[in-house]
């Protein structure tokens, strides 16, 4: 016991142990750093990009890496480059991470909910902000347990740095005993030192996903609200306050002959149409018929094949001419559109409150003060209702609390046009009322809004003019006096259908 305590506590073989850790570090940072942009490399849309990163990953995670170390140590010399045995055991040790970090790195991205990245898209976050603050906070979680595990793994991995000579804690141990012959109490000492090292990685890893954890989250958000001075700041918001007279109002927004592709097949067919300022247009029309493709084309969220889209001469997507603007110029575009979007499973981002959430365009998009933003946002979740609620995370709220707070999201952002897209129908019934109630009085406030929606009586009591899409093209529109004239047969056959559904459901 004696023998065990004088070599845990023996300096040489911490020295040994503080080589290990120096090798662990260095190759866990390069790995992880280089492993990112692999991660990402590896489900690039372009094969040339990707087959190389796959091979790459594949042949170093398929090959033992004391056979790498050995390799690399003899093989760079060869191509005149001398490296310190440190030198080669570190790059080998990191070349090999890089491929590991890079599956656990794409395994954690590609957990990320993408409802999440195409509303930081459809806001106008550029790449790398998506990246940053909805990507990789969320797919942390996901990473850290497993990134744990692979940090104890190379810390173990470390003692192979012995084979080329490099005086680590494991070879120190072998040095001590091949003079003393105590292999129990030095090796046993050795071991200890590895486990407290891996129990200090442990708690490491365990405090991080406590960090990350989001009832975590919650609690510091509830503390940091309670600490903030109550809302005297609240800004008022630029909403219209009046309603235009929707027959002359000047357009705010027109499509022009719109034509959208998926795969080879026409989803939306030369489709036109013109919102006038403060108008409530509802699309109409049944599943499949293009209603979302259109809310996300007036977005440039999806690829056109032809057509125009602009909002009072600022063109969405494309130049005058319809040529599409490159993916890079595409952020600033949707920035500066003045559109809001609500979606119809709210795509909330998971990882922050319902203030954080509605502050998110503000601060990542437009640019805000922190405290403007809050206020800002404060301001609009008191139109929703749920002031009450503003430090409660998306997992917290029911389905309808959830959609109020997308509605503030936009609402926040005081877009000139505000999309829904199906903002109810993933909500029960009881809970629909409650967002209809919301968009009504919105409605009332006479910003221009575009609703796609399958509830017709809540189209009849909102809309300005209803517009019926079949197969991607518009057949119909009018005001919602045609709900009860429908002038073409489809849409009289639709109306009827969906009516029909409608007093089944009631009586049900
Ligand atoms: N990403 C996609 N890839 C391929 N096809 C798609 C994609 N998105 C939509 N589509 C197709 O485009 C057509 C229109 O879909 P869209 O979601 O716009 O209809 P919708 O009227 O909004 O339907 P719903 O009322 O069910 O939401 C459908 O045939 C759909 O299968």
């Amino acid at each position: 016991m004696d023998d065990f305590l004088k070599y845990l506590t023996f300096p040489y073989l911490w020295e040994g142990a503080v080589i290990a850790v120096q090798l662990l570090v260095g190759a866990l940072a390069g790995g992880i750093l280089i492993g990112f942009f692999l991660a990402l490399a590896s489900t690039s849309k372009h094969w040339f990009i990707r087959v190389p990163v796959k091979t790459y990953i594949y042949l170093l995670r398929g090959t033992p890496v004391l056979l790498q170390l050995i390799l690399l140590y003899n093989v760079l010399p060869e191509f005149g480059l001398r490296f310190s045995p440190f030198t080669s055991a570190l790059l080998a040790l990191m070349i090999n991470e890089t491929a590991f970090c890079a599956e656990i790195i794409r395994g954690g991205i590609m957990s990320t909910d993408r409802d999440q990245s195409m509303a930081a898209q459809a806001f106008g976050y550029s790449r790398t902000k998506e990246m940053i603050h909805v990507v990789i906070p969320q797919a942390l979680r996901a990473i850290l347990p497993t990134m744990g595990n692979e940090t104890v793994g190379l810390l173990k991995s470390t003692s192979l740095a012995s084979v080329v000579g490099v005086n680590e804690l494991t070879m120190r141990g072998q040095a001590i005993v091949s003079q003393n012959f105590l292999f129990i109490p030095v090796l046993v000492a050795s071991g200890g030192i590895y486990l407290i090292l891996s129990t200090l990685l442990a708690g490491g890893q365990w405090w991080l996903e406590k960090f990350y954890n989001l009832d975590e989250r919650a609690r510091r958000a509830r503390a940091r609200l309670a600490k903030l001075p109550p809302e005297a700041d609240v800004m008022s918001m630029q909403l219209p306050k009046r309603r235009w007279d929707t027959q002359t109002a000047a357009p705010v927004l027109e499509v022009d002959n719109l034509c959208v592709e998926y795969a080879g097949k026409a989803v939306l067919k030369s489709l036109s149409l013109t919102v006038r300022r403060g108008e409530v247009v509802v699309l109409l029309g049944r599943s499949g018929s293009g209603k979302s493709t259109l809310l996300k084309s007036i977005l440039a969220l999806t690829p056109r094949s032809s057509g125009t889209i602009q909002t009072e001469g600022h063109f969405m997507g494309s130049d005058e001419n319809g040529r599409p603007l490159a993916a890079r110029h595409l952020p600033a575009n949707r920035a500066k559109s003045g559109i809001g979007i609500v979606f119809q499973h709210f795509a909330l981002f998971d990882h922050l409150t319902a203030l954080e959430n509605v502050m998110s365009i503000l601060l990542r998009v437009q640019g805000a003060q922190p405290e403007i933003a809050r206020a800002k946002a404060m301001r609009a979740l008191k139109m929703v209702g749920l002031q009450d609620f503003a430090a409660s995370l998306p997992h917290e709220l029911s389905g309808g609390q959830k959609q109020r707070v997308g509605i503030a999201r936009a609402l926040a952002a005081e877009p000139q046009i505000l999309l829904f897209d199906e903002p109810t129908s993933a909500l029960d019934p009881e809970l629909v009322r409650e967002v209809n109630q919301t968009m009504r009085s919105l409605a009332q406030t006479g910003i221009t809004m575009i609703i796609s929606t399958h509830d017709i009586a809540f189209a009849a009591g909102v809309a300005d003019r209803v517009v019926f899409l079949q197969n991607g093209a518009l057949i119909e529109e009018g005001p919602p006096s045609i709900l009860q004239n429908p002038k073409t047969p489809a849409f009289a056959t639709f109306l009827e259908h969906e009516n029909a559904a409608e007093a089944q459901h009631a009586n049900a």
